[in-house]
């Protein structure tokens, strides 16, 4: 029988023969020993066993006497295990606690299977911290969802979760001093207690960096919240300094809190794992090694602190370059934080897709390797099922059969489908990271015949044509097969929006396929067609507008790299066709952008324009902004345009005299236009009523760099 087992191990080999598991068997095992957890896990996957039988059962952790006679077959490697089905016997030996309690886990998913196959497992992991980082800026995940991922986690051999979302005032300013309050510190000690029974390490991450106090008083203060974390059960901290500005980014400051906090809380306490920290410099293009905030922290820091790095980018794949560049910096081996599928910077849509991009070859470069997941936590575990499964075994990875695993673990019955979904709900669109991941794949060389060949002769290329129209059926079926399925209800409610906008896309895209069929040759079909594909355009507008309006990267996107550009190209050309086979003067846009957006900032560079009716706005960044001297934003709208309001934020309170805003008409002549505190912090208007402007421009007029976060760029027209 067909079978793989997650994540792919090191070394099995199956016997072409498989056994029924009697329900009498002799079970040996030191139950109080540290094989307690697979012992417990196993209770809860066999039958109670009676003595009086020949199979024998044995579980047990290296030095234990039941499992003393395989000890040369249990591999020498943390977390590693040994598991043996055989004829009258299975044989669980694990290199430590949870290392057994991994062998029960490949066992039970063995015991899923019609039958239980002769297997032989040598197994362990390469990267020795797998697992995720709740640590992206949007809605945190709910209690339940958290609860459902950490025995996710168990399942899949990842053994690290770290909390640590943004947006929990608890965990940073304003509130990182305070404990929490009742209800949320019952919840974190429910999670701290599911985290153990999975055999997961719960982290409790805090982000002080904004307001700290480099003063004994904040010093303590953060050891006071420590240590209500840990009479909640916590055993794992990190401190992360990310994504702040001022006094909390000194390196040397920095280094002497995490060593202060090494020596007088985790030393002391001698059951917590090493501290974690999350750099300020997180990552290679931010990153000023002259200066020497790495090389600081590299020679500062006390060895056993684990220092994490995103890679050459915010958003990167990771490479030997990668990290030949940060390991002899840090002096250790970097604890890759990994920034997919997180999703906050790019908030109207899913990443599906599969994991690809990181090498195979930097399994001893790494000490941990954990996902940033997206704020849809069971969305999520599409690619943190594929990252359980590089982290645990690089060299076998096998991005697509992962990704396919994958979703057939999230949806068994339903996985046909879901895949169709996933397969053209991968890509990130413009961003200001620019990061982008394949979609469509399968679909795109009859996507693109069926264009080229439209295009350029005006002919439909017949198989591209059907395989495009199949592929349109089958999006419309996922679509409404998914979004009633009680396979997994939490998760279709997190993309239902999405199941509605991918329908419209297939629908449009079959609208689109008759309006091809029909432009020369029947006026009247054409003419309908037309119409439906109008009308599916403006419902797929409604849902944009209508779902997920949050004030990032508003709306629902679905098939947008591949799918509905190609459908939008193929509604203009048979537009076009019909126009002139009729002396027609049919609009032939699809949709249009009349703004665009650009800048000699890096940063600020390819942020997408976003908008909804008369509003225009440029994506914000949850970054620091470092906006050079004399740099310019450029807004250029596609015509003269009148506007009705402007809105400009830079989180800072004195960005009049930093920036300067201008507007012109004609393109040669510029008016700066005072921009006006609207709520006294840090967001200003500029009196823009009733001018007519073609272009407006930002520029850094004080002479040196600024840092500022670009939170709204937005305009009204009249
Ligand atoms: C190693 C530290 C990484 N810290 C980060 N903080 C931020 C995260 O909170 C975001 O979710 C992520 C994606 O927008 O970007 C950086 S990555």
């Amino acid at each position: 029988q067909e079978f793989h087992l997650q994540p792919t191990p090191q070394v099995y080999e199956t016997l072409q023969d498989s056994i029924v598991l009697p329900d009498a068997y002799r079970f040996s095992a030191d139950v109080e020993g540290a094989a307690s957890d697979a012992v417990r896990l196993l209770g809860t996957l066999l039958p109670d066993h009676q003595e009086k039988a020949d199979f024998r059962i044995t579980v047990g952790v290296k030095g234990d006497k039941a499992v003393r006679k395989y000890t040369r077959l249990i591999p020498s490697k943390a977390e590693g295990y040994y598991l043996k089905v055989g004829k009258n016997e299975i044989v669980i030996a694990g290199a430590d606690a949870r290392g057994a309690y991994y062998g029960v886990q490949t066992l039970a998913q063995l015991l899923t299977l019609p039958k239980l196959p002769l297997v032989e497992v040598t197994d362990y992991p390469d990267i020795p911290y797998r697992g995720v980082v709740e640590g992206f800026y949007g809605t945190p995940w709910s209690h339940e969802a958290r609860l459902c991922q950490l025995e996710f986690y168990g399942r899949n051999k990842m053994n690290v979760y770290l909390y640590g979302p943004k947006d929990d005032p608890y965990h940073s300013t304003p509130n990182w001093r305070k404990p929490y309050p009742e209800r949320e510190a019952a919840q974190l000690k429910e999670l701290v207690d599911k985290a153990k029974e999975n055999n997961v390490i719960f982290y409790w991450a805090i982000h002080p960096g904004q307001d700290i106090k480099w003063n004994d008083e904040d010093r303590q203060n953060l050891l006071n919240k420590f240590e209500k974390m840990y009479q909640l059960g916590v055993r794992g901290f990190a401190v992360f300094f990310d994504d702040i500005s001022g006094e909390g980014t000194k390196a040397d400051k920095q280094a002497d809190l995490l060593n202060y906090l090494d020596d007088h809380f985790v030393k002391v306490k001698g059951d917590v794992e090493p501290l974690i920290m999350c750099p300020t410099e997180y990552n290679k293009a931010w990153s000023n090694v002259k200066g020497g905030y790495l090389t600081t922290l590299g020679e500062k820091l006390n060895k056993g602190i684990q220092i994490m790095w995103t890679g050459n980018s915010v958003i990167a794949t990771i490479d030997r370059e990668t990290m030949d560049f940060i390991n002899p910096l840090l002096k250790r081996k970097a604890y890759i934080w990994w920034n997919f599928p997180v999703s906050d910077y790019v908030r109207d849509h899913l990443l599906m897709g599969p994991v690809y991009g990181n090498a195979l070859d930097i399994k001893d470069e790494m000490e941990g390797f954990v996902s940033n997941p997206m704020e849809h936590a069971e969305a999520s575990k599409i690619a943190l099922y594929s990252v359980a499964d590089y982290a645990w075994n690089l060299s076998d990875y096998d991005s697509d059969l992962s990704w396919k695993r994958a979703i057939k673990d999230l949806m068994p019955q339903h996985a046909a489908y879901l895949e169709t979904f996933a397969a053209h709900n991968s890509d990130l669109g413009a961003n200001g990271h620019r990061f982008r991941r394949e979609e469509s794949v399968a679909l795109q060389p009859a996507l693109e015949a069926l264009l080229s060949t439209y295009e350029k002769q005006h002919i439909i290329d017949e198989d591209a044509w059907r395989q495009v129209n199949e592929e349109c059926c089958k999006i419309v079926t996922a679509s409404d097969i998914l979004s009633v399925s009680q396979e997994n209800q939490p998760f279709i409610a997190e993309i239902t929006p999405w199941l509605m906008q991918f329908k419209l896309v297939g629908q449009y895209g079959e609208a689109v396929l008759q309006m091809m069929r029909w432009a020369v040759t029947d006026k009247t079909g054409f003419e309908t067609a037309y119409e439906h594909a109008k009308s599916l355009q403006l419902l797929m507008y409604k849902v944009d507008t209508s779902y997920n309006q949050n004030p990032y990267q508003p709306g629902i996107k679905s098939g947008s790299k591949v799918l509905l550009p190609t459908f939008y190209a193929l509604f203009e050309a048979s537009v076009g066709l019909y126009n002139q086979a009729y002396q027609a003067a049919l609009d032939t846009r699809a949709v249009y952008m009349p703004y665009t957006w650009n800048s000699d900032v890096p940063q600020l560079a390819a942020l997408p324009v976003l908008r909804k009716g008369k509003m225009g706005n440029v994506s914000p960044s949850n970054e620091v902004i470092r906006w050079q001297a004399g740099g310019e934003a450029l807004l250029m709208m596609d015509q003269m345009r009148t506007l009705k309001s402007l809105t400009v934020d830079l989180g800072i309170a004195d960005a009049p005299k930093f920036i300067r805003l201008e507007i012109t008409a004609d393109g040669q002549r510029w008016e700066a236009i005072p921009l006006q505190p609207v709520n006294g912090k840090t967001r200003f208007k500029a009196e823009v009523e009733g001018r007519n402007v073609q272009k407006i421009r930002l520029t850094n007029i004080t002479g040196q760099e600024q840092k500022v976060y670009f939170k709204q760029f937005g305009f009204e027209e009249k």
